[in-house]
């Protein structure tokens, strides 16, 4: 073992108090989704644009899946000064080895070990007892300790795993040198009302809990992975693991930025900071749209294109007296920006707003009699434009010049 690994205060335990770490699986679980697969390149744009955002843990990659994997890994590990970066790894030598070698250059590194605990798992996939289970899970954490700062153990499928065998393992992962216990909701399975049983049993049952962190990984199979993932952490947790635009397995993992902006509006409830600098949260969901193909849905929460556009007239009338009338946050707080577009469902307030905006000098009568015309070309298409809109008024003051020559002759 590198002896700057020794003694390394990264991740120390204390430092957690009214803190979320943020570990980011953007590349390792959102790469797993079909069509969202990164190649080294790809991860390495990710990586700088992930540190900038401040998260606390990058998970770079599976190194033993593939050579190019491995090297992005090592690479992301060379490169990165302040995140942790970690790589997963099976609860076998070979994995471990590779993670540990992938790593070798990092400034703070972390193996994370998976394997399954639930009866399920053991049973069909693994084949596997309860006490193999366990001492499988041991030695593997001995033998990463040995490679890497710092070791996180995940108890796949953990929120269908009994309660007590959950504790045992975790207990023994503990005396085994892990310091992070990730309790994954790998198949998107629990509800908020379970999480929070199961991570205030853990508290109170794990042995030597005082030297680990508790780790939520949640799966949006039925669309609470950012419920569950607060949830866990309104019990305790201090480390979530999450990914850009929600991507992952499936129907993905925990969205990032929704989690890291629900604790940041919803300050006063939670009490708790991540380090995260919102700002970058925009242009990183862009990124990641970029580097994958994959368009970002307009009606994602946070980073969407319609998270901050406002159509409708009633509330267009509210934006234009009040922001807080119709935006919890702040679209700067998030490098986005509002916008008021115009389309069937305005009204005139936004309407006048607009060509006021376009210099136009505008009074109630004119307002009328362009609206109308306004409603008419916004039955016809999905929105109107500003070039619509000069065409409306430059017709609108052609029939006024012609009603006043007209009038004159
Ligand atoms: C919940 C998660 O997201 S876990 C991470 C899932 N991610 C991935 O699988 C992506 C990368 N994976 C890969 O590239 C490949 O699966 C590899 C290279 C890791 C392994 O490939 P193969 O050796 O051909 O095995 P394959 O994937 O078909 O089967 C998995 C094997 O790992 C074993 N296994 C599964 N999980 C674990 C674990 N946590 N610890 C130890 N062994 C495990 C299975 O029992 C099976 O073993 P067997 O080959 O002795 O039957
Ligand atoms: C490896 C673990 C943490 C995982 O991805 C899961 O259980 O979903």
């Amino acid at each position: 073992m590198n002896p700057a690994h020794q003694g390394s205060t990264h991740g120390d335990v204390e430092s957690d108090v009214g803190r979320v770490r943020i570990f980011d699986t953007t590349l390792r679980d959102g790469e797993q989704a079909p069509g969202f697969s990164m190649d080294r390149r790809a991860k390495m744009r990710m990586a700088h644009a992930l540190e900038d955002l401040g998260v606390d843990i990058i998970e770079a990659g599976f190194p033993q899946a593939s050579p190019d994997d491995f090297a992005a890994v090592a690479e992301i590990a060379r490169t990165l000064k302040a995140p942790t970066v970690a790589a997963l790894a099976r609860c076998q030598a070979g994995d471990i080895d590779a993670a540990g070698k992938a790593l070798e250059g990092a400034r703070h590194s972390r193996i994370h070990l998976f394997l399954s605990t639930s009866p399920l798992h053991r049973e069909h996939k693994l084949g596997k007892s309860k006490q193999q289970v366990i001492d499988i899970a041991a030695e593997a954490i001995y033998r990463a300790k040995a490679l890497a700062h710092e070791v996180e153990f995940s108890a796949e499928d953990a929120l269908r795993t009994e309660p007590d065998y959950l504790a045992e393992i975790f207990s023994v992962a503990v005396e085994a040198g892990a310091t992070v216990l990730n309790a994954p909701d790998t198949v998107g399975y629990t509800t908020p009302a379970e999480i929070i049983e199961m991570f205030r049993y853990l508290r109170a049952n794990v042995r030597g809990v005082d030297k680990a962190i508790f780790s939520a990984h949640c799966h949006d199979d039925l669309g609470m992975a950012v419920a569950n993932s607060l949830a866990a952490i309104s019990a305790g947790a201090r480390q979530v693991e999450c990914t850009i635009n929600g991507i992952g397995e499936r129907a993905g993992n925990a969205a990032l930025e929704e989690i890291v902006m629900a604790l940041h509006t919803r300050r006063p409830l939670f009490k708790l900071d991540t380090g995260i600098v919102t700002q970058h949260l925009y242009p990183t969901s862009r990124l990641l749209a970029e580097v994958t193909g994959q368009a970002v849905p307009r009606n994602k929460a946070i980073v969407g294109d319609n998270a901050f556009a406002h159509e409708s007239g009633i509330h267009q009338h509210g934006m234009l007296k009040h922001r807080g009338t119709y935006e919890i946050m702040s679209p700067q707080d998030v490098g986005a920006k509002t916008s008021l577009v115009l389309g069937k469902h305005s009204g005139r307030h936004a309407l006048r707003q607009r060509l006021v905006e376009l210099d136009y000098d505008i009074d109630e009568t004119t307002l009328d009699t362009v609206f109308e015309r306004f409603k008419a070309v916004a039955d016809r298409q999905r929105s109107v434009t500003n070039d619509d809109l000069v065409a409306l008024m430059g017709a609108y003051e052609a029939d006024n010049e012609t009603a006043a020559v007209a009038v004159q002759s």
